[in-house]
């Protein structure tokens, strides 16, 4: 049996000229595993939204062709019918959390199933093993930190146990152990699952999958097996796919002192989740990194003064002789920008391009050369016109980061903005930032690979306090005992001896 078989297909969403997918046969069989990959906004997640419902459901969108999931017609299917068959995880882990508590977030859809108390609880349980999230089934579903929240929502997805699997990009924001883990588990999966993975980490995967499906302008290039994938790894790498390659040796920068910090942050219960001074520099890129839950978004929100009103805060910030600390936000937004993990909370505009024209307008200035340098720097030519809330999730990211330069601050905060980008534009976002040569530049990321290209200084956090300092070369070998990069990674991508 096919677990997915589609014929004549086309997506094209409202408004756009374009089809954003077009397939005029794909079948996937039962119990295969199949890896999604090409650059951002290809068209991956159209299609794994295409096949779970979602579009045209609840995502407006105009659809021709037909879809079959083991071998039942979807278009009469709700979505809740189709997620019976296969369940997925999308790209965004804070659209699919309903509930207050985690316990209840696993628990719901087996409860709608009307599955019986017992069997809810042994499946709550045994998924949340599985996933490595025991430890945070009493916690509140909004404090939990971006990795955590993937874990809980992949283990609310197994929990009820579906025949076929959609994961986009399930490991986007886990750190490097628990991307390793995870990927452990899929694999595990296998036996009986029909899998399709969109994920952008290849070399991590490309041994147990057993088909690569390479997207490009919403059309399947290729449909390769593994080894022949690892054949043409020059044709990959052109189309901005991650291949193993061992990185080359980079000159690290050294920066002015300018931000400093003393950072303590509790709870109001006095568990202490951040506890950090230091200098930061100008002129350098800092990346911090830390597994997951380690404190580093708490550490940007409180440099930024966004830190959440049940968290107290203690301590220093000043820049030069400006002090920080007890400043209003909008006082504070002159000097510091903070791009949080979740962009969508920054766009005002109803396009990409008045949303780069805000940020000028807050600072006083009209530069249109500016705005088609950043349109174009960041490949944002083809959407200038659309809504920053329809485009793919990597565009957003690069709108979002487009409007931060566009705004002069003097301090750029980052929170993940490599999550869910192919390498192609993860270069062009380290190559970008190199050239802003007097900011404070701080990339919160779980990518070992860009912190040792662009970072010239990486810290690593454990348990909110920083436990390595130094240029990427000294730190990321020592940072295997922290989780935050692999021993292979370190053999196998890393120039260090
Ligand atoms: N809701 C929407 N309305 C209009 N256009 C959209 C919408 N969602 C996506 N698009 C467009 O469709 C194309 C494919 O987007 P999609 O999200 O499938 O890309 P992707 O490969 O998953 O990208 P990424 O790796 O950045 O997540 C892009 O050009 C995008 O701008
Ligand atoms: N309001 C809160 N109340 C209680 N605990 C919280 C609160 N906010 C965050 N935490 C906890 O503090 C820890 C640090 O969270 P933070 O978001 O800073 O982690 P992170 O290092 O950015 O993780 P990730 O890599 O997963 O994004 C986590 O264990 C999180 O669950």
């Amino acid at each position: 049996m096919n677990f997915v078989k589609i014929k004549d297909l086309k997506v094209k969403y409202p408004e756009s000229e374009n089809y954003s997918l077009q397939i005029d046969e794909l079948e996937i069989d039962e119990g295969e595993t199949v890896l999604v990959t090409g650059k951002s906004g290809s068209g991956k997640s159209t299609f794994a939204n295409v096949i779970n419902g979602v579009i045209p459901k609840l995502l407006e969108a105009d659809v021709k062709g037909k879809i079959e999931i083991f071998s039942q017609d979807i278009s009469p299917l709700s979505v809740h019918d189709i997620s019976l068959l296969v369940g997925t995880l999308l790209q965004d882990p804070d659209s699919q959390i309903l509930n207050y508590f985690v316990r209840d977030e696993i628990a719901f859809p087996l409860e709608n199933l009307a599955f019986p108390k017992e069997e809810i609880m042994k499946r709550v349980q045994e998924a949340s093993e599985w996933v490595g999230i025991t430890h945070l089934l009493d916690r509140e579903t909004f404090t939990l930190s971006g990795g955590e929240k993937q874990r809980v929502v992949l283990a609310s997805i197994l929990a009820i146990d579906p025949k076929g699997l959609i994961l986009d990009e399930p490991t986007s924001s886990l750190d490097s152990k628990g991307t390793k883990d995870v990927l452990e588990r899929i694999k595990g999966l296998r036996k009986g699952k029909s899998v399709i993975l969109v994920e952008h980490k290849v070399s991590k995967v490309i041994d147990f999958v057993d088909r690569i499906l390479v997207i490009e302008q919403g059309k399947i290039i290729y449909n390769l097996k593994p080894s022949d994938a690892l054949k043409m790894s020059e044709e990959l790498e052109k189309l901005g796919i991650e291949t193993p390659t061992k990185l080359p040796k980079v000159e690290k920068r050294k920066g002015e002192k300018t931000l400093y910090l003393s950072v303590e942050v509790k709870t109001k219960k006095g568990k202490k989740l951040v506890d950090v001074e230091t200098y930061l520099n100008a002129g350098e890129i800092t990346a911090i990194m830390g597994i997951n839950g380690s404190g580093k978004s708490t550490l940007l929100k409180a440099i930024s003064g966004l830190l959440s009103k049940d968290l107290l805060f203690e301590g220093k910030i000043t820049i030069g002789n400006k002090d920080l600390t007890r400043v209003n936000l909008k006082e504070r937004g002159k000097y510091i920008a903070y791009l949080p993990q979740d962009v969508d909370l920054l766009f005002i505009k109803r396009s990409v391009e008045d949303e780069i024209r805000y940020s000028m307008k807050l600072r006083g200035i009209k530069d249109e050369k500016l705005l088609e340098d950043l349109l174009t720097k960041f490949s944002l030519l083809g959407v200038r016109k659309n809504d920053p809330f329809l485009i793919s999730v990597g565009q957003k990211r690069r709108t979002a980061i487009a409007s931060i330069l566009a705004s002069g601050v003097k301090v750029i905060l980052l929170d993940e903005p490599t999550t869910g980008q192919d390498w192609y534009h993860r270069k062009i976002l380290g190559e970008d930032l190199k050239k802003l040569d007097n900011h404070v530049i701080v990339v919160v990321t779980h990518d070992p690979r860009f912190a040792y290209l662009f970072a010239d200084r990486v810290l690593v956090l454990y348990e909110g306090k920083i436990v390595l300092d130094g240029t990427p070369d000294e730190v990321l070998p020592l940072a295997v005992k922290y989780g935050v990069v692999t021993k292979e990674e370190v053999e196998n991508e890393l120039p260090v001896d």
